[in-house]
């Protein structure tokens, strides 16, 4: 498939960054289609924030080029910034004020109506479940409700491409769960989503596409299911409670790993049904019975200590290194 730049929200190539002799961004590159969700994966420190900065126009570039909605992030940065929006991990939310005037400030920035600012306020108020709280201060607002707030915020000015910076670090399940929904929501409606996440299923859940970001570069690009491709590990698991069974079970199956405090029989398998249906087979002809089996398929979380295994080279100069 080839794509042409018109039809890329975000193109970027070379994009490099040092702090003092500290290189953080070797040179990468990076492709968004419209309307798709890309997620940048990296350990603490990787870089990922500073992608998100230079791409947003907050810092420069020490090199490369990246054009956002089409126009160039430098040359043209005030019509980059008119396209997009960015929900970082320090929110924009004053807590001193209620949400809802949190909204009609966004809508004076943006200058709107007075107008238009209080129906696009009660709109999105609304959408994301909060105009029962609107009239209350921003900071009596629960973690979920303030990254909600925080997002409608973002839209009040229709960005066509949205950077969601972690958006759910610290987040309860439930509350992930929601942002979750939002975020299928803005791409259904044609947003572009440039979401960074230390979780990996959220990556998983989330993007078409994922890149792993480490020691400047990125090791790894791809949809979810072509990153799992790149690790083994998927199994078979056979659990047994009667120790004798499991006894059985283990001298007489190959190639298995053995876990005997938990009575656990591991066999690789990369989970096809003729796969399964030959160990099912197997244990019935030697009357085998396990309590349970599972199959595991690797996960992006194999990918990912897989890819980011080899320890980044820590410069003295970092400020992080402890003496
Ligand atoms: N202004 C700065 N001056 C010096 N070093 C910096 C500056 N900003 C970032 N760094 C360093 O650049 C590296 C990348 O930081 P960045 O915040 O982009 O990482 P990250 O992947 O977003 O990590 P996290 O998930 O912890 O936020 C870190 O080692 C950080 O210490």
């Amino acid at each position: 498939m080839t794509t042409t730049t018109h039809e890329l929200a975000i193109a970027a190539t070379g994009l490099r960054k040092s702090y003092g002799d500290k290189t953080v961004l070797d040179g990468i590159d990076i492709q968004v289609p419209a309307g798709t969700v890309f997620s940048l994966l990296g350990p603490n420190g990787a870089g990922k924030t500073t992608v998100v900065n230079i791409l947003s126009t907050l810092i420069s570039a020490d090199g490369g080029q990246a054009r956002i909605a089409g126009h160039d992030l430098t040359a043209e940065a005030q019509a980059v910034r008119a396209a997009i929006g960015v929900t970082g991990q320090f929110s924009a939310v004053d807590g001193l004020i209620t949400g809802e005037e949190n909204m009609l400030l966004m809508a004076d920035l943006h200058h709107l109506s007075k107008r238009e600012g209080r129906q696009v306020t009660a709109e999105l108020l609304e959408r994301f479940d909060l105009t029962e709280a609107a009239k209350k201060p921003a900071s009596t607002y629960s973690g979920g409700m303030k990254r909600r707030l925080d997002i409608a915020m973002t839209l009040v000015g229709s960005p066509r491409i949205i950077f969601l910076d972690e958006p759910t670090t610290g987040l309860d399940p439930r509350s992930r769960h929601t942002m979750w929904q939002i975020i299928r929501e803005l791409v259904s409606g044609g947003t572009t989503v440039f979401l960074t996440t230390q979780y990996l299923d959220e990556a998983d859940q989330l993007a078409d596409r994922i890149a792993v970001l480490n020691g400047g570069s990125i090791v790894a690009e791809g949809s979810a299911e072509e990153l799992k491709r790149l690790v083994p590990g998927g199994h078979v698991r056979l659990r047994f409670t009667d120790p004798v069974a499991y006894e059985q079970a283990a001298t007489a199956l190959r190639e298995t790993t053995r876990d005997d405090e938990s009575l656990t029989l591991q066999i690789p398998s990369g989970g096809s049904q003729r796969e399964l249906r030959a160990i099912l087979d197997w244990l019935d002809a030697a009357a085998i019975e396990a309590d349970e089996l599972s199959v595991h398929t690797p996960d992006l979380d194999d990918v990912f200590f897989a890819l980011t295994a080899s320890p980044v080279p820590a410069p003295s100069t970092s400020k992080e290194t402890v003496r």
